[in-house]
């Protein structure tokens, strides 16, 4: 890894797979965004994702892994990784001569991904390492990655402009952001036909597991930062009837 003076090796018991801590000095980033990651890792997964999407969710995952553009060989970055969803899929497109990072700032989130890792099978999983940093402060060196995907992740983040310019930073040129989130569609009734199922279903349904305030701010555009930082072409794709939005961006 190139930044690798950045960073340190902190062991994941019963497991053995590693988790890098990035050592960069700490910059702002929100304490209690990363309390609340923490604790709802044991239920952020594939099972509420398919209540609430009604499995939906993996298809546009896919969706956003294919618009990365990332390819065989390749060293791409999933950024706020979670659970690791997206790093998955990115493990099997780039193969064994390829390489993924999934970077988080929830040590929890890391070691439900880190233990689905170990936990499955697949050889190809070999090429993923789950680094703990900070989105706002990488801990990567200058046109590092083939690609990066975000999946849910900058809405969560305190300053998404200092992400972007980080995001923008990493990447190759010439090489693509895939981003992929909740859509403020302009249409009146996509719109009102998200905002019905994110108060009906979504938010009874995030209640029952503690996650209510999470739930109660889905309908952020995210499109106009990408392009302040210097991206050179940014492309929204609405996807999901309208309730998801995928941004491209290339550098
Ligand atoms: C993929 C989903 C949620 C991801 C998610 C994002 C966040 O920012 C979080 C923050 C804090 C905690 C948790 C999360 C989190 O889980 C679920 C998306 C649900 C959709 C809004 C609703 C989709 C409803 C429809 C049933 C889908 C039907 C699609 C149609 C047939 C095309
Ligand atoms: C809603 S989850 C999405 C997880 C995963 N990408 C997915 O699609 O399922 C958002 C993730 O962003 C992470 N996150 C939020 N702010 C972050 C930051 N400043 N640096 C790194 N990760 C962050 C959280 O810990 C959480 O795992």
């Amino acid at each position: 890894m190139a930044a690798s003076s950045h960073l340190c090796i902190r062991s994941s018991p019963g497991m053995n797979r590693p988790i890098f801590r990035s050592s960069r000095r700490p910059v702002q980033c929100s304490v209690e965004r990363q309390a609340l990651f923490n604790r709802i890792a044991p239920v952020y997964d594939n099972k509420l994702n398919d209540l609430l999407s009604l499995g939906q969710h993996r298809i546009w995952k896919r969706m956003a892994v294919s618009w990365s553009g990332a390819k065989e060989g390749d060293n791409v970055l999933d950024l706020c990784c979670g659970s690791g969803d997206l790093a998955f899929l990115l493990s099997e497109k780039v193969g064994p001569n390829g390489k993924v990072i999934g970077l988080d700032f929830s040590k929890e989130q890391l070691s439900v991904a880190s233990s689905r890792q170990y936990l499955c099978s697949k050889a190809c999983y070999d090429n993923i390492k789950w680094v703990e940093g900070n989105a706002l402060d990488l801990p990567f060196s200058g046109c590092y990655f083939d690609a990066i995907i975000v999946g849910y992740g900058l809405r969560n983040l305190v300053d998404l402009h200092k992400a972007m310019e980080e995001m923008y930073r990493v990447l190759k040129p010439g090489s693509n952001a895939s981003i992929l989130d909740f859509n403020k569609s302009a249409d009146t009734f996509s719109a009102s036909i998200q905002e019905w199922m994110i108060d009906n279903v979504v938010v009874p349904v995030a209640t029952g597991y503690g996650l209510a305030e999470e739930y109660k701010y889905l309908k952020s555009s995210i499109q106009e930062f990408l392009t302040d930082v210097g991206f050179a072409n940014a492309v929204h794709y609405e996807i999901g009837g309208g309730l998801m939005g995928n941004l491209v961006a290339t550098r």
